[in-house]
């Protein structure tokens, strides 16, 4: 096998995410529901006959050599390199984005992760699940996640995962047009930094409908909602609808629906202004069984 093509890395949504506490390296310590949802960038891979990894197409505001792909087939690389005494082949990547930088929606982990699975299949590196999330976890605090590949409750810095059922539900999303770095989030002095911890069984009782999702809250949300006025514009103009909220350190705001009929109500009301999209709840990865699981891989 030489290529995959058209390799999808799904975005997720953070259910709630309460912030409750900081680590001595700064970073903070967080409780979170992360779900998949069907709507996803998508990667194209080929094998090269020297050993580089480049990436193929321009992405705005990534340069190359920043892309998390790139950085992360390049672990993946050395990695291999160490355990077998040789280079793997390079790959020539393309990743055709979908989902906004600085969304929340966790795209650039997204595709880190995604890139993790298809070079671990093309070049039979025979790294597990948990090597993989080991070696994507400095990159990117959510890539663990998308590795992981299912709903999960997420604790430390989001790299502890269970599996947890989530809500069955369609979601409206809202871009509300600006890019959030999370660094600017997460060092506001007003963050609310000391939320009382929660269990599963707290949000487990809480997924037997859509309109009972709103479990928790988002605690980044204040303090996005304060330094970037259109973040806060989406979430009051989405409030009128359902419990809206925001996912990970914005900007994306989403609400939850039991049907589809009742996402494309809203979405056909949300102002020109805005892209918004519906997406669904996925259970598991789409590469999950394919690759994660090494049981033969599609080309
Ligand atoms: C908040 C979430 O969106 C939840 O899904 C993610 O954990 C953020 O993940 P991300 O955008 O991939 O962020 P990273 O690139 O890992 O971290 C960016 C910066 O955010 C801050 N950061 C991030 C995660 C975390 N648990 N505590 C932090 O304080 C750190 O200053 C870090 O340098
Ligand atoms: N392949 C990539 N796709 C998107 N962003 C990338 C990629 N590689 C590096 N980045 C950098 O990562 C930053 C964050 O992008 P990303 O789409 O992951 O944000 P996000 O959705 O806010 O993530 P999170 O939910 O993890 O905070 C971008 O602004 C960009 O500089």
């Amino acid at each position: 096998m030489r290529s995959l093509h058209d390799c999808p890395a799904p975005a997720k949504l953070n259910l709630f995410l309460h912030v409750t506490g900081r680590r001595a390296d700064g970073y903070h310590l967080l409780q979170s529901v992360f779900q998949l949802i069907d709507r996803a960038d998508r990667l194209h891979f080929d094998l090269r006959d020297d050993d580089q990894i480049r990436r193929t197409n321009d992405v705005a505001g990534v340069p190359e050599e920043q892309d998390l792909v790139v950085r992360a087939l390049r672990l993946l690389q050395a990695e291999f390199a160490r355990r077998h005494g040789r280079l793997p082949p390079g790959i020539s990547v393309r990743v055709d984005k979908v989902l906004p930088m600085g969304g929340g929606l966790g795209g650039g982990s997204s595709d880190a992760a995604t890139a993790l699975m298809a070079a671990n299949a093309l070049w039979q590196a025979g790294l597990s699940r948990e090597e993989l999330m080991a070696l994507g976890l400095p990159l990117g605090a959510d890539i663990p996640f998308f590795l992981f590949g299912e709903t999960a409750f997420a604790e430390g810095v989001g790299e502890a995962l269970q599996a947890v059922p989530g809500p069955d539900c369609w979601y409206v999303v809202i871009e509300p047009g600006v890019a959030v770095p999370t660094p600017a989030i997460f060092s506001a002095p007003d963050l609310t930094r000391d939320s009382k911890p929660v269990k599963i069984a707290d949000f487990s009782s809480h997924t037997d409908s859509c309109s009972t999702v709103g479990f928790g809250k988002n605690d980044l949300q204040d303090v996005a909602m304060r330094l970037f006025p259109p973040v806060a514009e989406a979430v009051e103009w989405l409030s009128s609808h359902g419990d809206a909220r925001m996912t990970g350190s914005g900007a994306c705001v989403f609400c939850a629906f039991s049907s589809e009929d009742a996402a494309d109500q809203v979405l056909a009301q949300v102002p020109g202004k805005w892209t918004a999209w519906k997406a669904k709840s996925l259970k598991t990865h789409p590469l999950m069984k394919s690759l994660l699981q090494n049981q033969g891989v599609v080309e």
